[in-house]
């Protein structure tokens, strides 16, 4: 059975596709029942079966050539119930979760109605909360509640922490698992159909604070150093829906095939080249900039950095779209104004930058050694290219320090 995903009223997710399993008998059971939006995060049982069936049996069918080149058709859960793919069943279960929050969180930002809903809005100028973060917008916070809820539903998430809500939220004292998000990142273009993202971290529970009065123990596991990341992943909602996944061996690029639901393996062992010809950064800013920064976009402009090319700038303002961009082309994604979070962007990104080669800095240092010591803590960003993310710091003064403020 298949469900319709742009339903105008209410946005349905198709089930995933199970017919590689062998477990054929429980999920043609599963197949006869409608899954709707609201069934998928109430019936929590649901997913947790497909999980791990997908954990347990799909070694039997795809698995490796034993050479490293996968064969076969993989969806996301197939590609992670792979015996050699080094994720227990409780991440995959965690996962399966997070891959169908942001299905859902695709269908809705394509569906008419909210297209239509944004169109009726008047345009607004970002404004700021009392904590100094951009005002959420009424989809941020559609997104951050179908992950919450989905991260709920998986039992997997023992504290999850969000960049719209303050405080972190402690679910589970039992569940292995950290989660760490943007819901909606680049949503500030999101009424002129630009592509956004969601970003997520995932860490263990650390069993050591068990016995800590909750906040603090919450406190405590959601601010660990970005080095200590178990999974990252990012989702792409542009003219494809991509889900980019690391679990520490390796980038992967799953993409939604809008048709049954699935997210389908369409690029493993992402290599980010080297080194790019393409700087991503908002360059209005370049008066507000330091000297080594102005010197170096300067000197690539030009063709006189190390590499003899002169470079092109993209900028969509849109963080996961400009990341995704340079971990495939290669370059440079950069905000050198203290304005992205360390802990729910920056550490998250930087970890699949280095799973696919590159590098994630804040300018002076590597962004996965960085304790953090709060959970809105912004900080500059340089992700991208091995290569030229070493060149640009070698011009030294690239942290953008002036920051007036700006309306837009
Ligand atoms: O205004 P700037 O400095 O260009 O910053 C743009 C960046 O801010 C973001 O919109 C994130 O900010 P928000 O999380 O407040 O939306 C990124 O997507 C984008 O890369």
């Amino acid at each position: 059975m298949q469900t319709t995903l742009y339903s105008p009223r209410l946005a349905c997710i198709s089930i995933p596709s199970l017919s590689a399993y062998p477990h054929k008998a429980l999920i043609d059971h599963s197949r006869s029942k409608h899954l709707s939006p609201r069934r998928l995060f109430t019936d929590c049982n649901y997913l947790q079966v497909i999980a791990k069936v997908a954990a347990e049996s799909h070694s039997q069918i795809m698995g490796s050539s034993g050479d490293g080149v996968l064969t076969g058709d993989h969806t996301l859960l197939s590609f992670l119930g792979r015996k050699d793919s080094g994720s227990d069943d409780e991440l995959i279960i965690l996962l399966s979760h997070v891959q169908a929050a942001c299905a859902k969180i695709a269908s809705l930002l394509a569906s008419p109605s909210t297209v239509k809903a944004a169109c009726e809005m008047k345009p607004s100028s970002p404004s700021v909360t009392t904590s100094g973060r951009d005002a959420p917008k009424p989809l941020d916070l559609v997104a951050n509640d179908i992950i919450k809820a989905a991260l709920k539903c998986s039992g997997k998430a023992a504290v999850i922490a969000s960049e719209e809500d303050e405080m972190p939220i402690w679910l589970n004292d039992t569940a292995p698992y950290v989660v760490v998000f943007d819901p909606l990142d680049g949503s500030r273009n999101i009424d002129a159909s630009i592509p956004t993202g969601s970003i997520f971290g995932i860490y263990r529970r650390l069993e050591e604070t068990d016995g800590l009065p909750e906040a603090e123990k919450a406190e405590l596991n959601v601010l660990q150093r970005g080095e200590k990341l178990v999974a990252a992943v990012y989702s792409l909602y542009s003219s494809a829906t991509v889900l980019c996944v690391s679990i520490g061996s390796g980038a992967h690029v799953f993409t939604l095939d809008r048709s049954n639901g699935d997210f389908v393996l369409t690029n493993s062992n992402l290599m980010m080249p080297t080194r790019g010809q393409i700087y991503s950064v908002n360059d209005a800013r370049y008066f507000d900039w330091p000297e080594g920064l102005r010197n170096y976009i300067d000197d690539v402009r030009q063709g006189k950095g190390q590499n003899p090319k002169k470079y092109s700038a993209r900028y969509i303002c849109s963080l996961v779209a400009d990341f995704h961009r340079t971990v495939l082309y290669g370059g440079l994604a950069m905000n050198p104004r203290a304005h992205l979070r360390l802990v729910y962007e920056a550490n998250p990104l930087s970890f699949i930058a280095e799973q696919s080669g590159g590098k994630g800095s804040d300018g002076k240092r590597r962004i996965l050694d960085i304790q953090p010591i709060e959970l809105h803590q912004r900080l500059p960003l340089f992700l991208g290219s091995a290569d030229d993310i070493s060149e640009l710091l070698s011009y030294k003064n690239i942290q953008q320090l002036v920051n007036p403020g700006y309306e837009v």
